[in-house]
């Protein structure tokens, strides 16, 4: 049975804020937690953790002190402005919500054509999320430009048009409810120049989908070196995700072969681990986008069941277990989009994003880092609904007066006062090196992705090299990194400093991507935050 997230919640955030020794031992204990620092991205060992938090007290007072970039804290209580008969209590009113349904943000991922559009259409259609007279409208529509497989894909291709105002808050484009749970649906682009797209997508996500063509050649070819098949879930898996549900897809077009599902769980599988993720939460589903079977029912008589005998899409979409939400930590909510005026008038500017930790209410003070101007919430949505308050976890529209527009940029930072995000130029990450053709060397020019934002940088300093199965170091000062090492490294923003943490102490806000040439190298986690200069 799955965890409720207040119950999550309050094991994850006993040590917030701190670090000590019961820091690290926290970490180890926790499994999920062990489970997300070992092997997203970094696919090490027990003892690595030991390294990563080997100095905890120096690693934690740097993250939550400003750097020398960074304006002092404000002094300012946040809450001042609210009248105290006013203020919301946004953790008693929190833990009433959590009795609701869990929500969860789910992306959907896979290489290009694997059916992607047609398979979350059709499930949505199946879903009641769209109406009969809807479909056969799109259907009499695709018929005409003879494209008539494409009906369902259209379901979601329409919502994207009607985004409100133009402005992607997240990238969210739909969202249903299953017997537990809620879902946003976040779209992916299988293409690969559409990478750093998806990438803010699944920075934002709770679980995934990996959509599969099971067909003849295809799967082998999203497979290869090419596709995107395994850099999408590298991706995911390094972004945070820990639970998937593999849909084998377009198994109608195999005739409904159990030795090809097999092949490909197998194969598949194999990799999935490889890459991280837990056997216990990966789930591999037979179905068909076109036809619809095995997405929300079953049709007797279908060659499928004659082998198969799991659960439906649904019912397995409906199992995600809902996500830790750091609740007790300083508000963070990393910018995703932004715009002059106010939601339903003209003053203020309007900020989009997912609040990564803590809450907000309606009248609260909250400062934009890098910048450190100070904002009031004047207006809320929350998932769409006017609102006057947010937790960890919700996609959020404010708006805020007192902030001039002109403060905020793609990467921007809301946070509390009083805990300011630390902001840099310079860190240290451990890294796990994909598939790469020239190996890394001190001095290599990357792409830094972080949340949403994408910066030029360099790897200034190659530490060490890093045994993934005990942890401990292979080599100081290494020459290069090739394919699949491990390794601590420094890194460098070309142009300007950012807003960061460490893993340890903010997950999302703790996690790069590092790319090159539109392709990702390396990702990995920010295990310490230098000050100018060192
Ligand atoms: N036979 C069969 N064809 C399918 C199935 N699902 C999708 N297709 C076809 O595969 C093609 C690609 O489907 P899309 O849904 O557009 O694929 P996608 O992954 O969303 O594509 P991108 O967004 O471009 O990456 C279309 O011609 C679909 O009709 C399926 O279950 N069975």
């Amino acid at each position: 049975m799955s965890k409720q997230p207040s119950q999550q919640h309050a094991k994850v955030t006993s040590g917030q804020g701190k670090s000590t020794d019961e820091d690290v031992e926290f970490l180890e204990d926790d499994d999920d937690n062990q489970m997300d620092f070992d092997m997203a991205a970094l696919n090490l060992g027990e003892k690595k953790l030991k390294i990563a938090t080997a100095k905890p007290k120096k690693v934690s007072s740097i993250a939550s002190t400003p750097v020398s970039s960074q304006p002092s804290s404000p002094k300012v209580t946040p809450l001042a402005k609210i009248p105290p008969s006013k203020r919301v209590d946004v953790e008693a009113e929190y833990a009433k919500r959590t009795s609701d349904k869990a929500k969860l943000n789910m992306v959907v991922i896979g290489h290009v054509d694997a059916g992607k559009s047609t398979l979350m259409g059709h499930f949505l259609y199946a879903l009641g999320q769209v109406s009969e007279k809807t479909i056969r409208k799109y259907e009499r529509e695709a018929q005409k430009i003879g494209k008539s497989s494409f009906a369902y894909a259209w379901v979601l291709d329409e919502t994207g048009e009607e985004r409100i105002r133009g402005i992607t808050m997240d990238i969210a484009t739909n969202s249903f409810e299953t017997t537990s749970k809620q879902f946003t649906l976040l779209d992916a682009p299988g293409h690969r120049d559409f990478i750093p797209n998806m990438i803010s997508g699944a920075a934002q996500a709770d679980v995934a989908i990996l959509v599969i063509d099971a067909t003849t050649g295809e799967f082998e070819a999203g497979f290869d070196a090419n596709g995107q098949t395994k850099e999408h879930a590298l991706l995911v898996r390094s972004l945070g995700v820990q639970q998937m549900i593999v849909a084998v897809n377009k198994l109608d077009a195999m005739e409904w072969s159990k030795p090809r599902f097999d092949e490909i769980t197998a194969k598949l599988g194999t990799f999935l681990i490889q890459a991280g993720f837990r056997k216990s939460k990966l789930h591999f589903v037979p179905v068909s986008g076109l036809t619809g079977e095995n997405l929300v029912k079953k049709t007797e008589g279908c060659p499928l069941y004659d082998w198969y005998k799991g659960q439906t899409l649904v019912e397995r979409v409906d199992q995600f277990e809902p996500p830790v939400r750091l609740l007790d930590k300083p508000f963070r909510m990393a910018v995703s989009d932004f715009f002059k005026g106010g939601i339903g008038s003209s003053s203020g500017v309007s900020v989009a994003g997912r609040i990564d930790a803590g809450h907000v209410q309606v009248g609260e003070q909250v400062v934009a880092i890098p910048g450190g101007e100070i904002g009031v919430i004047k207006t809320m949505q929350v998932n769409d609904d006017t609102a006057t308050w947010g937790a960890a976890g919700d996609s959020c529209l404010m708006t805020l007066t007192g902030l001039d527009i002109m403060q905020l940029s793609s990467g921007t930072v809301l946070c509390t006062p009083a805990h300011p995000v630390p902001v840099t130029s310079t860190f240290i990450a451990q890294l796990v090196v994909f598939d790469i053709k020239v190996p890394i060397t001190s001095g290599f020019p990357i792409i830094l992705h972080h949340q949403s934002l994408n910066e030029p940088a360099s790897i200034v300093k190659l530490i060490a090299t890093i045994d993934k199965a005990t942890g401990e170091i292979i080599k100081k000062n290494p020459r290069h990194l090739s394919k699949g090492s491990t390794a601590t490294v420094r890194i460098k923003l070309d142009n300007r400093p950012i807003p960061l943490e460490t893993f340890k102490d903010n997950k999302d806000l703790g996690r790069v991507m590092l790319r090159k040439g539109g392709e990702t190298v390396a990702a990995g986690v920010v295990t310490q935050i230098l000050t100018f200069g060192s």
